[in-house]
């Protein structure tokens, strides 16, 4: 059953490019049955040959012409044919290729965000990478190949069984016996399990690779070689042992199907010889025995395709199994109806909140019972110890995760009801780790807002202060991330990032505040232009730095996932509590840091 889903997947994948498969497949048969005529053609040469082998001006030359001419055009034919028919799939393949990239790519921006914490980024490269890429392979050249490694052998053994059944019966024996063999090896349980156990070591070895390369600076830091990288290492190694197992399975059932399949007229010598003692002198039988002994290589070569291809299969079968398993990953619910805020304040009611399920090993309460109002127009700060919740509380307004308990509602509507579409386009967020996409910094800062003119992308730039440093780039706006060495420094992608809120304008703003570049120049132009993107909207704010936070309408102590401080920052240091302990901390750490910069 589970097989059978698994090919259902796989055709379905394929369904969409039915018309162009379909004349791919009419065109690769064609080219296959037009493969069979030469033998034919040379059939009827060599009988005539050895019709008049004692006459040879009796030879009807014009036969031989013929016949030669037809074996050419028919060779002509097949490539003809093979060709169109390749260009079908090609074009198929190279569609149904883009449209699964597309919605592949599409699915995964939809799915929660557990699925990215739990999937390796390695893995899902995979996955759109060589699992689509190998349906490629499949559509566009193995299944022309399937059909034609089927269909010759198949015309090829009734033609055969047309001439002389026992012979050919002889021939069928030793192949019946090569797939047997495989079929042993290939559909046992054990064979079947360490075939699955070879793809999920390919694709462990591919995830801690990536995560290897991508972790290179702690392995310099840290001096880690790559022998002592642990899980790479038991990756690599965990290839290699099932490798050597499937080579060891399969080493004699894969040596004696080659062996015989590839040897087949060694099997039609001593038939046709035990048959002809029988029949010695007839000249039929031995035009057949010549013919047995041209048509057995041709026989060999697709059979022994059909190995290869087997073990294509096998891959592009595993590999859609996974696809589907990305499919099958059910998005972010949207709803039927999107409703529209009525304005812009955001309230948490009573949400409750932990990151895995909880029948799970790993099960943790994150946050419980939170309830707030950060009202439009005003900044709500979130302050606290590390691991508290506050980023939880953030990515939680914009759904990387659904609560389990109580609800977050924005202008009236909760987040659910209103759609992605629109909570996206209501809430921007300012993450303390600034990704930069492989592209301009132009395009980096218009991913705000699509529609953005280049005047409005540099207004943007200008106000976040950023203006200055892209103009002194070799090539300005249109310098590329990454390329030719152009890498960003922290404070100078933050403030591309506050150019990409400020572009998209949206009336709510979360803002993950940086911690790590903490010099006075960045902080200075970072605080400017936080300080023209917070104007007038709702703004959530995670704070490190007290001093950023001291004039916010709200702030929110978060500790151990719940609040238990709230109140303006001069109500809170009145309080006396955790807020007050960690301003008083925040004030030595500014007097020591004074104190350096004054002894500097
Ligand atoms: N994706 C995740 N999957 C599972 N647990 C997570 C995930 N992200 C965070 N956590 C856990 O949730 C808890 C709260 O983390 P969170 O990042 O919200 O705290 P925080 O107050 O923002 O901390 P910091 O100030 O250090 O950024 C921590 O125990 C953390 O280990």
């Amino acid at each position: 059953m589970k097989g059978n889903s698994e090919a259902l997947g796989l055709l379905k994948t394929v369904a969409g490019k039915k018309g162009l498969l379909v004349t791919a497949s009419i065109f690769t048969t064609l080219s296959s049955l037009l493969q069979v005529v030469p033998f034919a053609a040379v059939y009827r040469i060599i009988e005539e040959l050895l019709l008049h082998a004692r006459d040879i001006g009796g030879i009807n030359k014009n036969l031989i012409v013929q016949c030669g001419i037809i074996a050419l055009l028919s060779l002509l034919g097949s490539l003809i044919t093979l060709y169109i028919g390749g260009m079908c799939s090609h074009i198929a393949a190279f569609n149904i290729l883009y449209e699964l990239r597309v919605r592949l790519s599409d699915h995964v921006a939809k799915v929660p965000m557990g699925y990215h914490t739990r999937t390796a980024t390695g893995e899902l490269k995979k996955i759109i990478e060589t699992s689509v890429e190998k349906i490629e392979k499949f559509i566009a050249h193995q299944l022309p190949d399937l059909v034609t490694a089927v269909i010759v052998p198949l015309l090829l053994l009734g033609y055969l069984f047309w001439l002389d059944w026992v012979m050919a019966l002889v021939l069928l024996l030793p192949i019946g016996a090569g797939f047997w063999l495989q079929a042993r090896v290939f559909g046992s349980e054990g064979g079947q399990k360490a075939y699955r156990e070879f793809q999920y070591a390919v694709e462990e070895m591919n995830a801690t690779g990536v995560e290897y390369v991508r972790g290179m600076p702690a392995v310099k830091v840290f001096g880690i070689a790559a022998d002592s990288f642990l899980t790479f290492r038991d990756a690599v190694t965990r290839y290699r042992d099932i490798s050597l197992r499937i080579t060891n399975l399969c080493k004699i059932s894969y040596s004696l199907f080659f062996v015989i399949i590839g040897s087949l007229f060694v099997f039609a010598v001593p038939a046709g010889i035990l048959l002809a003692s029988g029949e010695a002198g007839s000249q039929s039988f031995a035009v057949t025995m010549i013919l047995f002994l041209l048509i057995s290589p041709s026989l060999s070569a697709p059979l022994l395709k059909l190995l290869y291809l087997g073990g294509g299969m096998r891959e592009i079968v595993e590999g859609n199994k996974r696809i589907e398993a990305v499919f099958a990953e059910k998005p972010v619910s949207e709803p039927e109806s999107p409703r529209l805020p009525s304005g812009y304040d955001i309230a948490f009611e009573d949400v409750s909140f932990a990151y895995e399920p909880e029948d799970s090993m790993n099960y943790k309460q994150i946050l419980s019972g939170i309830s707030f109002t950060a009202r439009a127009g005003e900044m709500t700060a979130l302050v606290g110890p590390s691991g508290g919740g506050k980023s939880t509380i953030a990515s939680l307004l914009l759904r990387f995760w659904d609560v389990q308990q109580g609800r977050i509602i924005i202008g009236g509507v909760p987040v659910q009801e209103m759609g992605t579409e629109k909570l996206m386009d209501t809430v921007s967020f300012v993450f303390q780790d600034v990704h930069l996409f492989y592209d301009t910094i132009e395009e980096n800062i218009r991913m705000g807002n699509t529609r953005a003119t280049k005047e409005e992308v540099i207004a943007a730039a200008q106000t976040a202060c950023c203006h200055e440093f892209i103009g002194r780039l070799e090539s300005g706006y249109d310098t590329r991330i990454g390329e030719g060495g152009t890498y960003l420094s922290g404070g100078e992608a933050q403030r591309v990032a506050i150019a990409r809120a400020l572009l998209k304008n949206a009336p709510i703003l979360v803002l993950d505040e940086a911690t790590a570049y903490a010099d006075a120049e960045n902080e200075r132009k970072i605080q400017r232009g936080l300080a023209e993107l917070v104007k007038g909207k709702t703004v959530l704010i995670i704070a490190h730095r007290l001093s950023t936070i001291q004039g916010a309408e709200q702030i929110l102590v978060v500790k151990q996932g719940q609040i238990t401080e709230r109140g303006t920052h001069e109500e809170l240091r009145a309080h006396k509590g955790l807020y007050e302990q960690m301003w008083q901390s925040h004030i030595a750490a500014a007097k020591w840091r004074l104190g350096e910069e004054t002894k500097g």
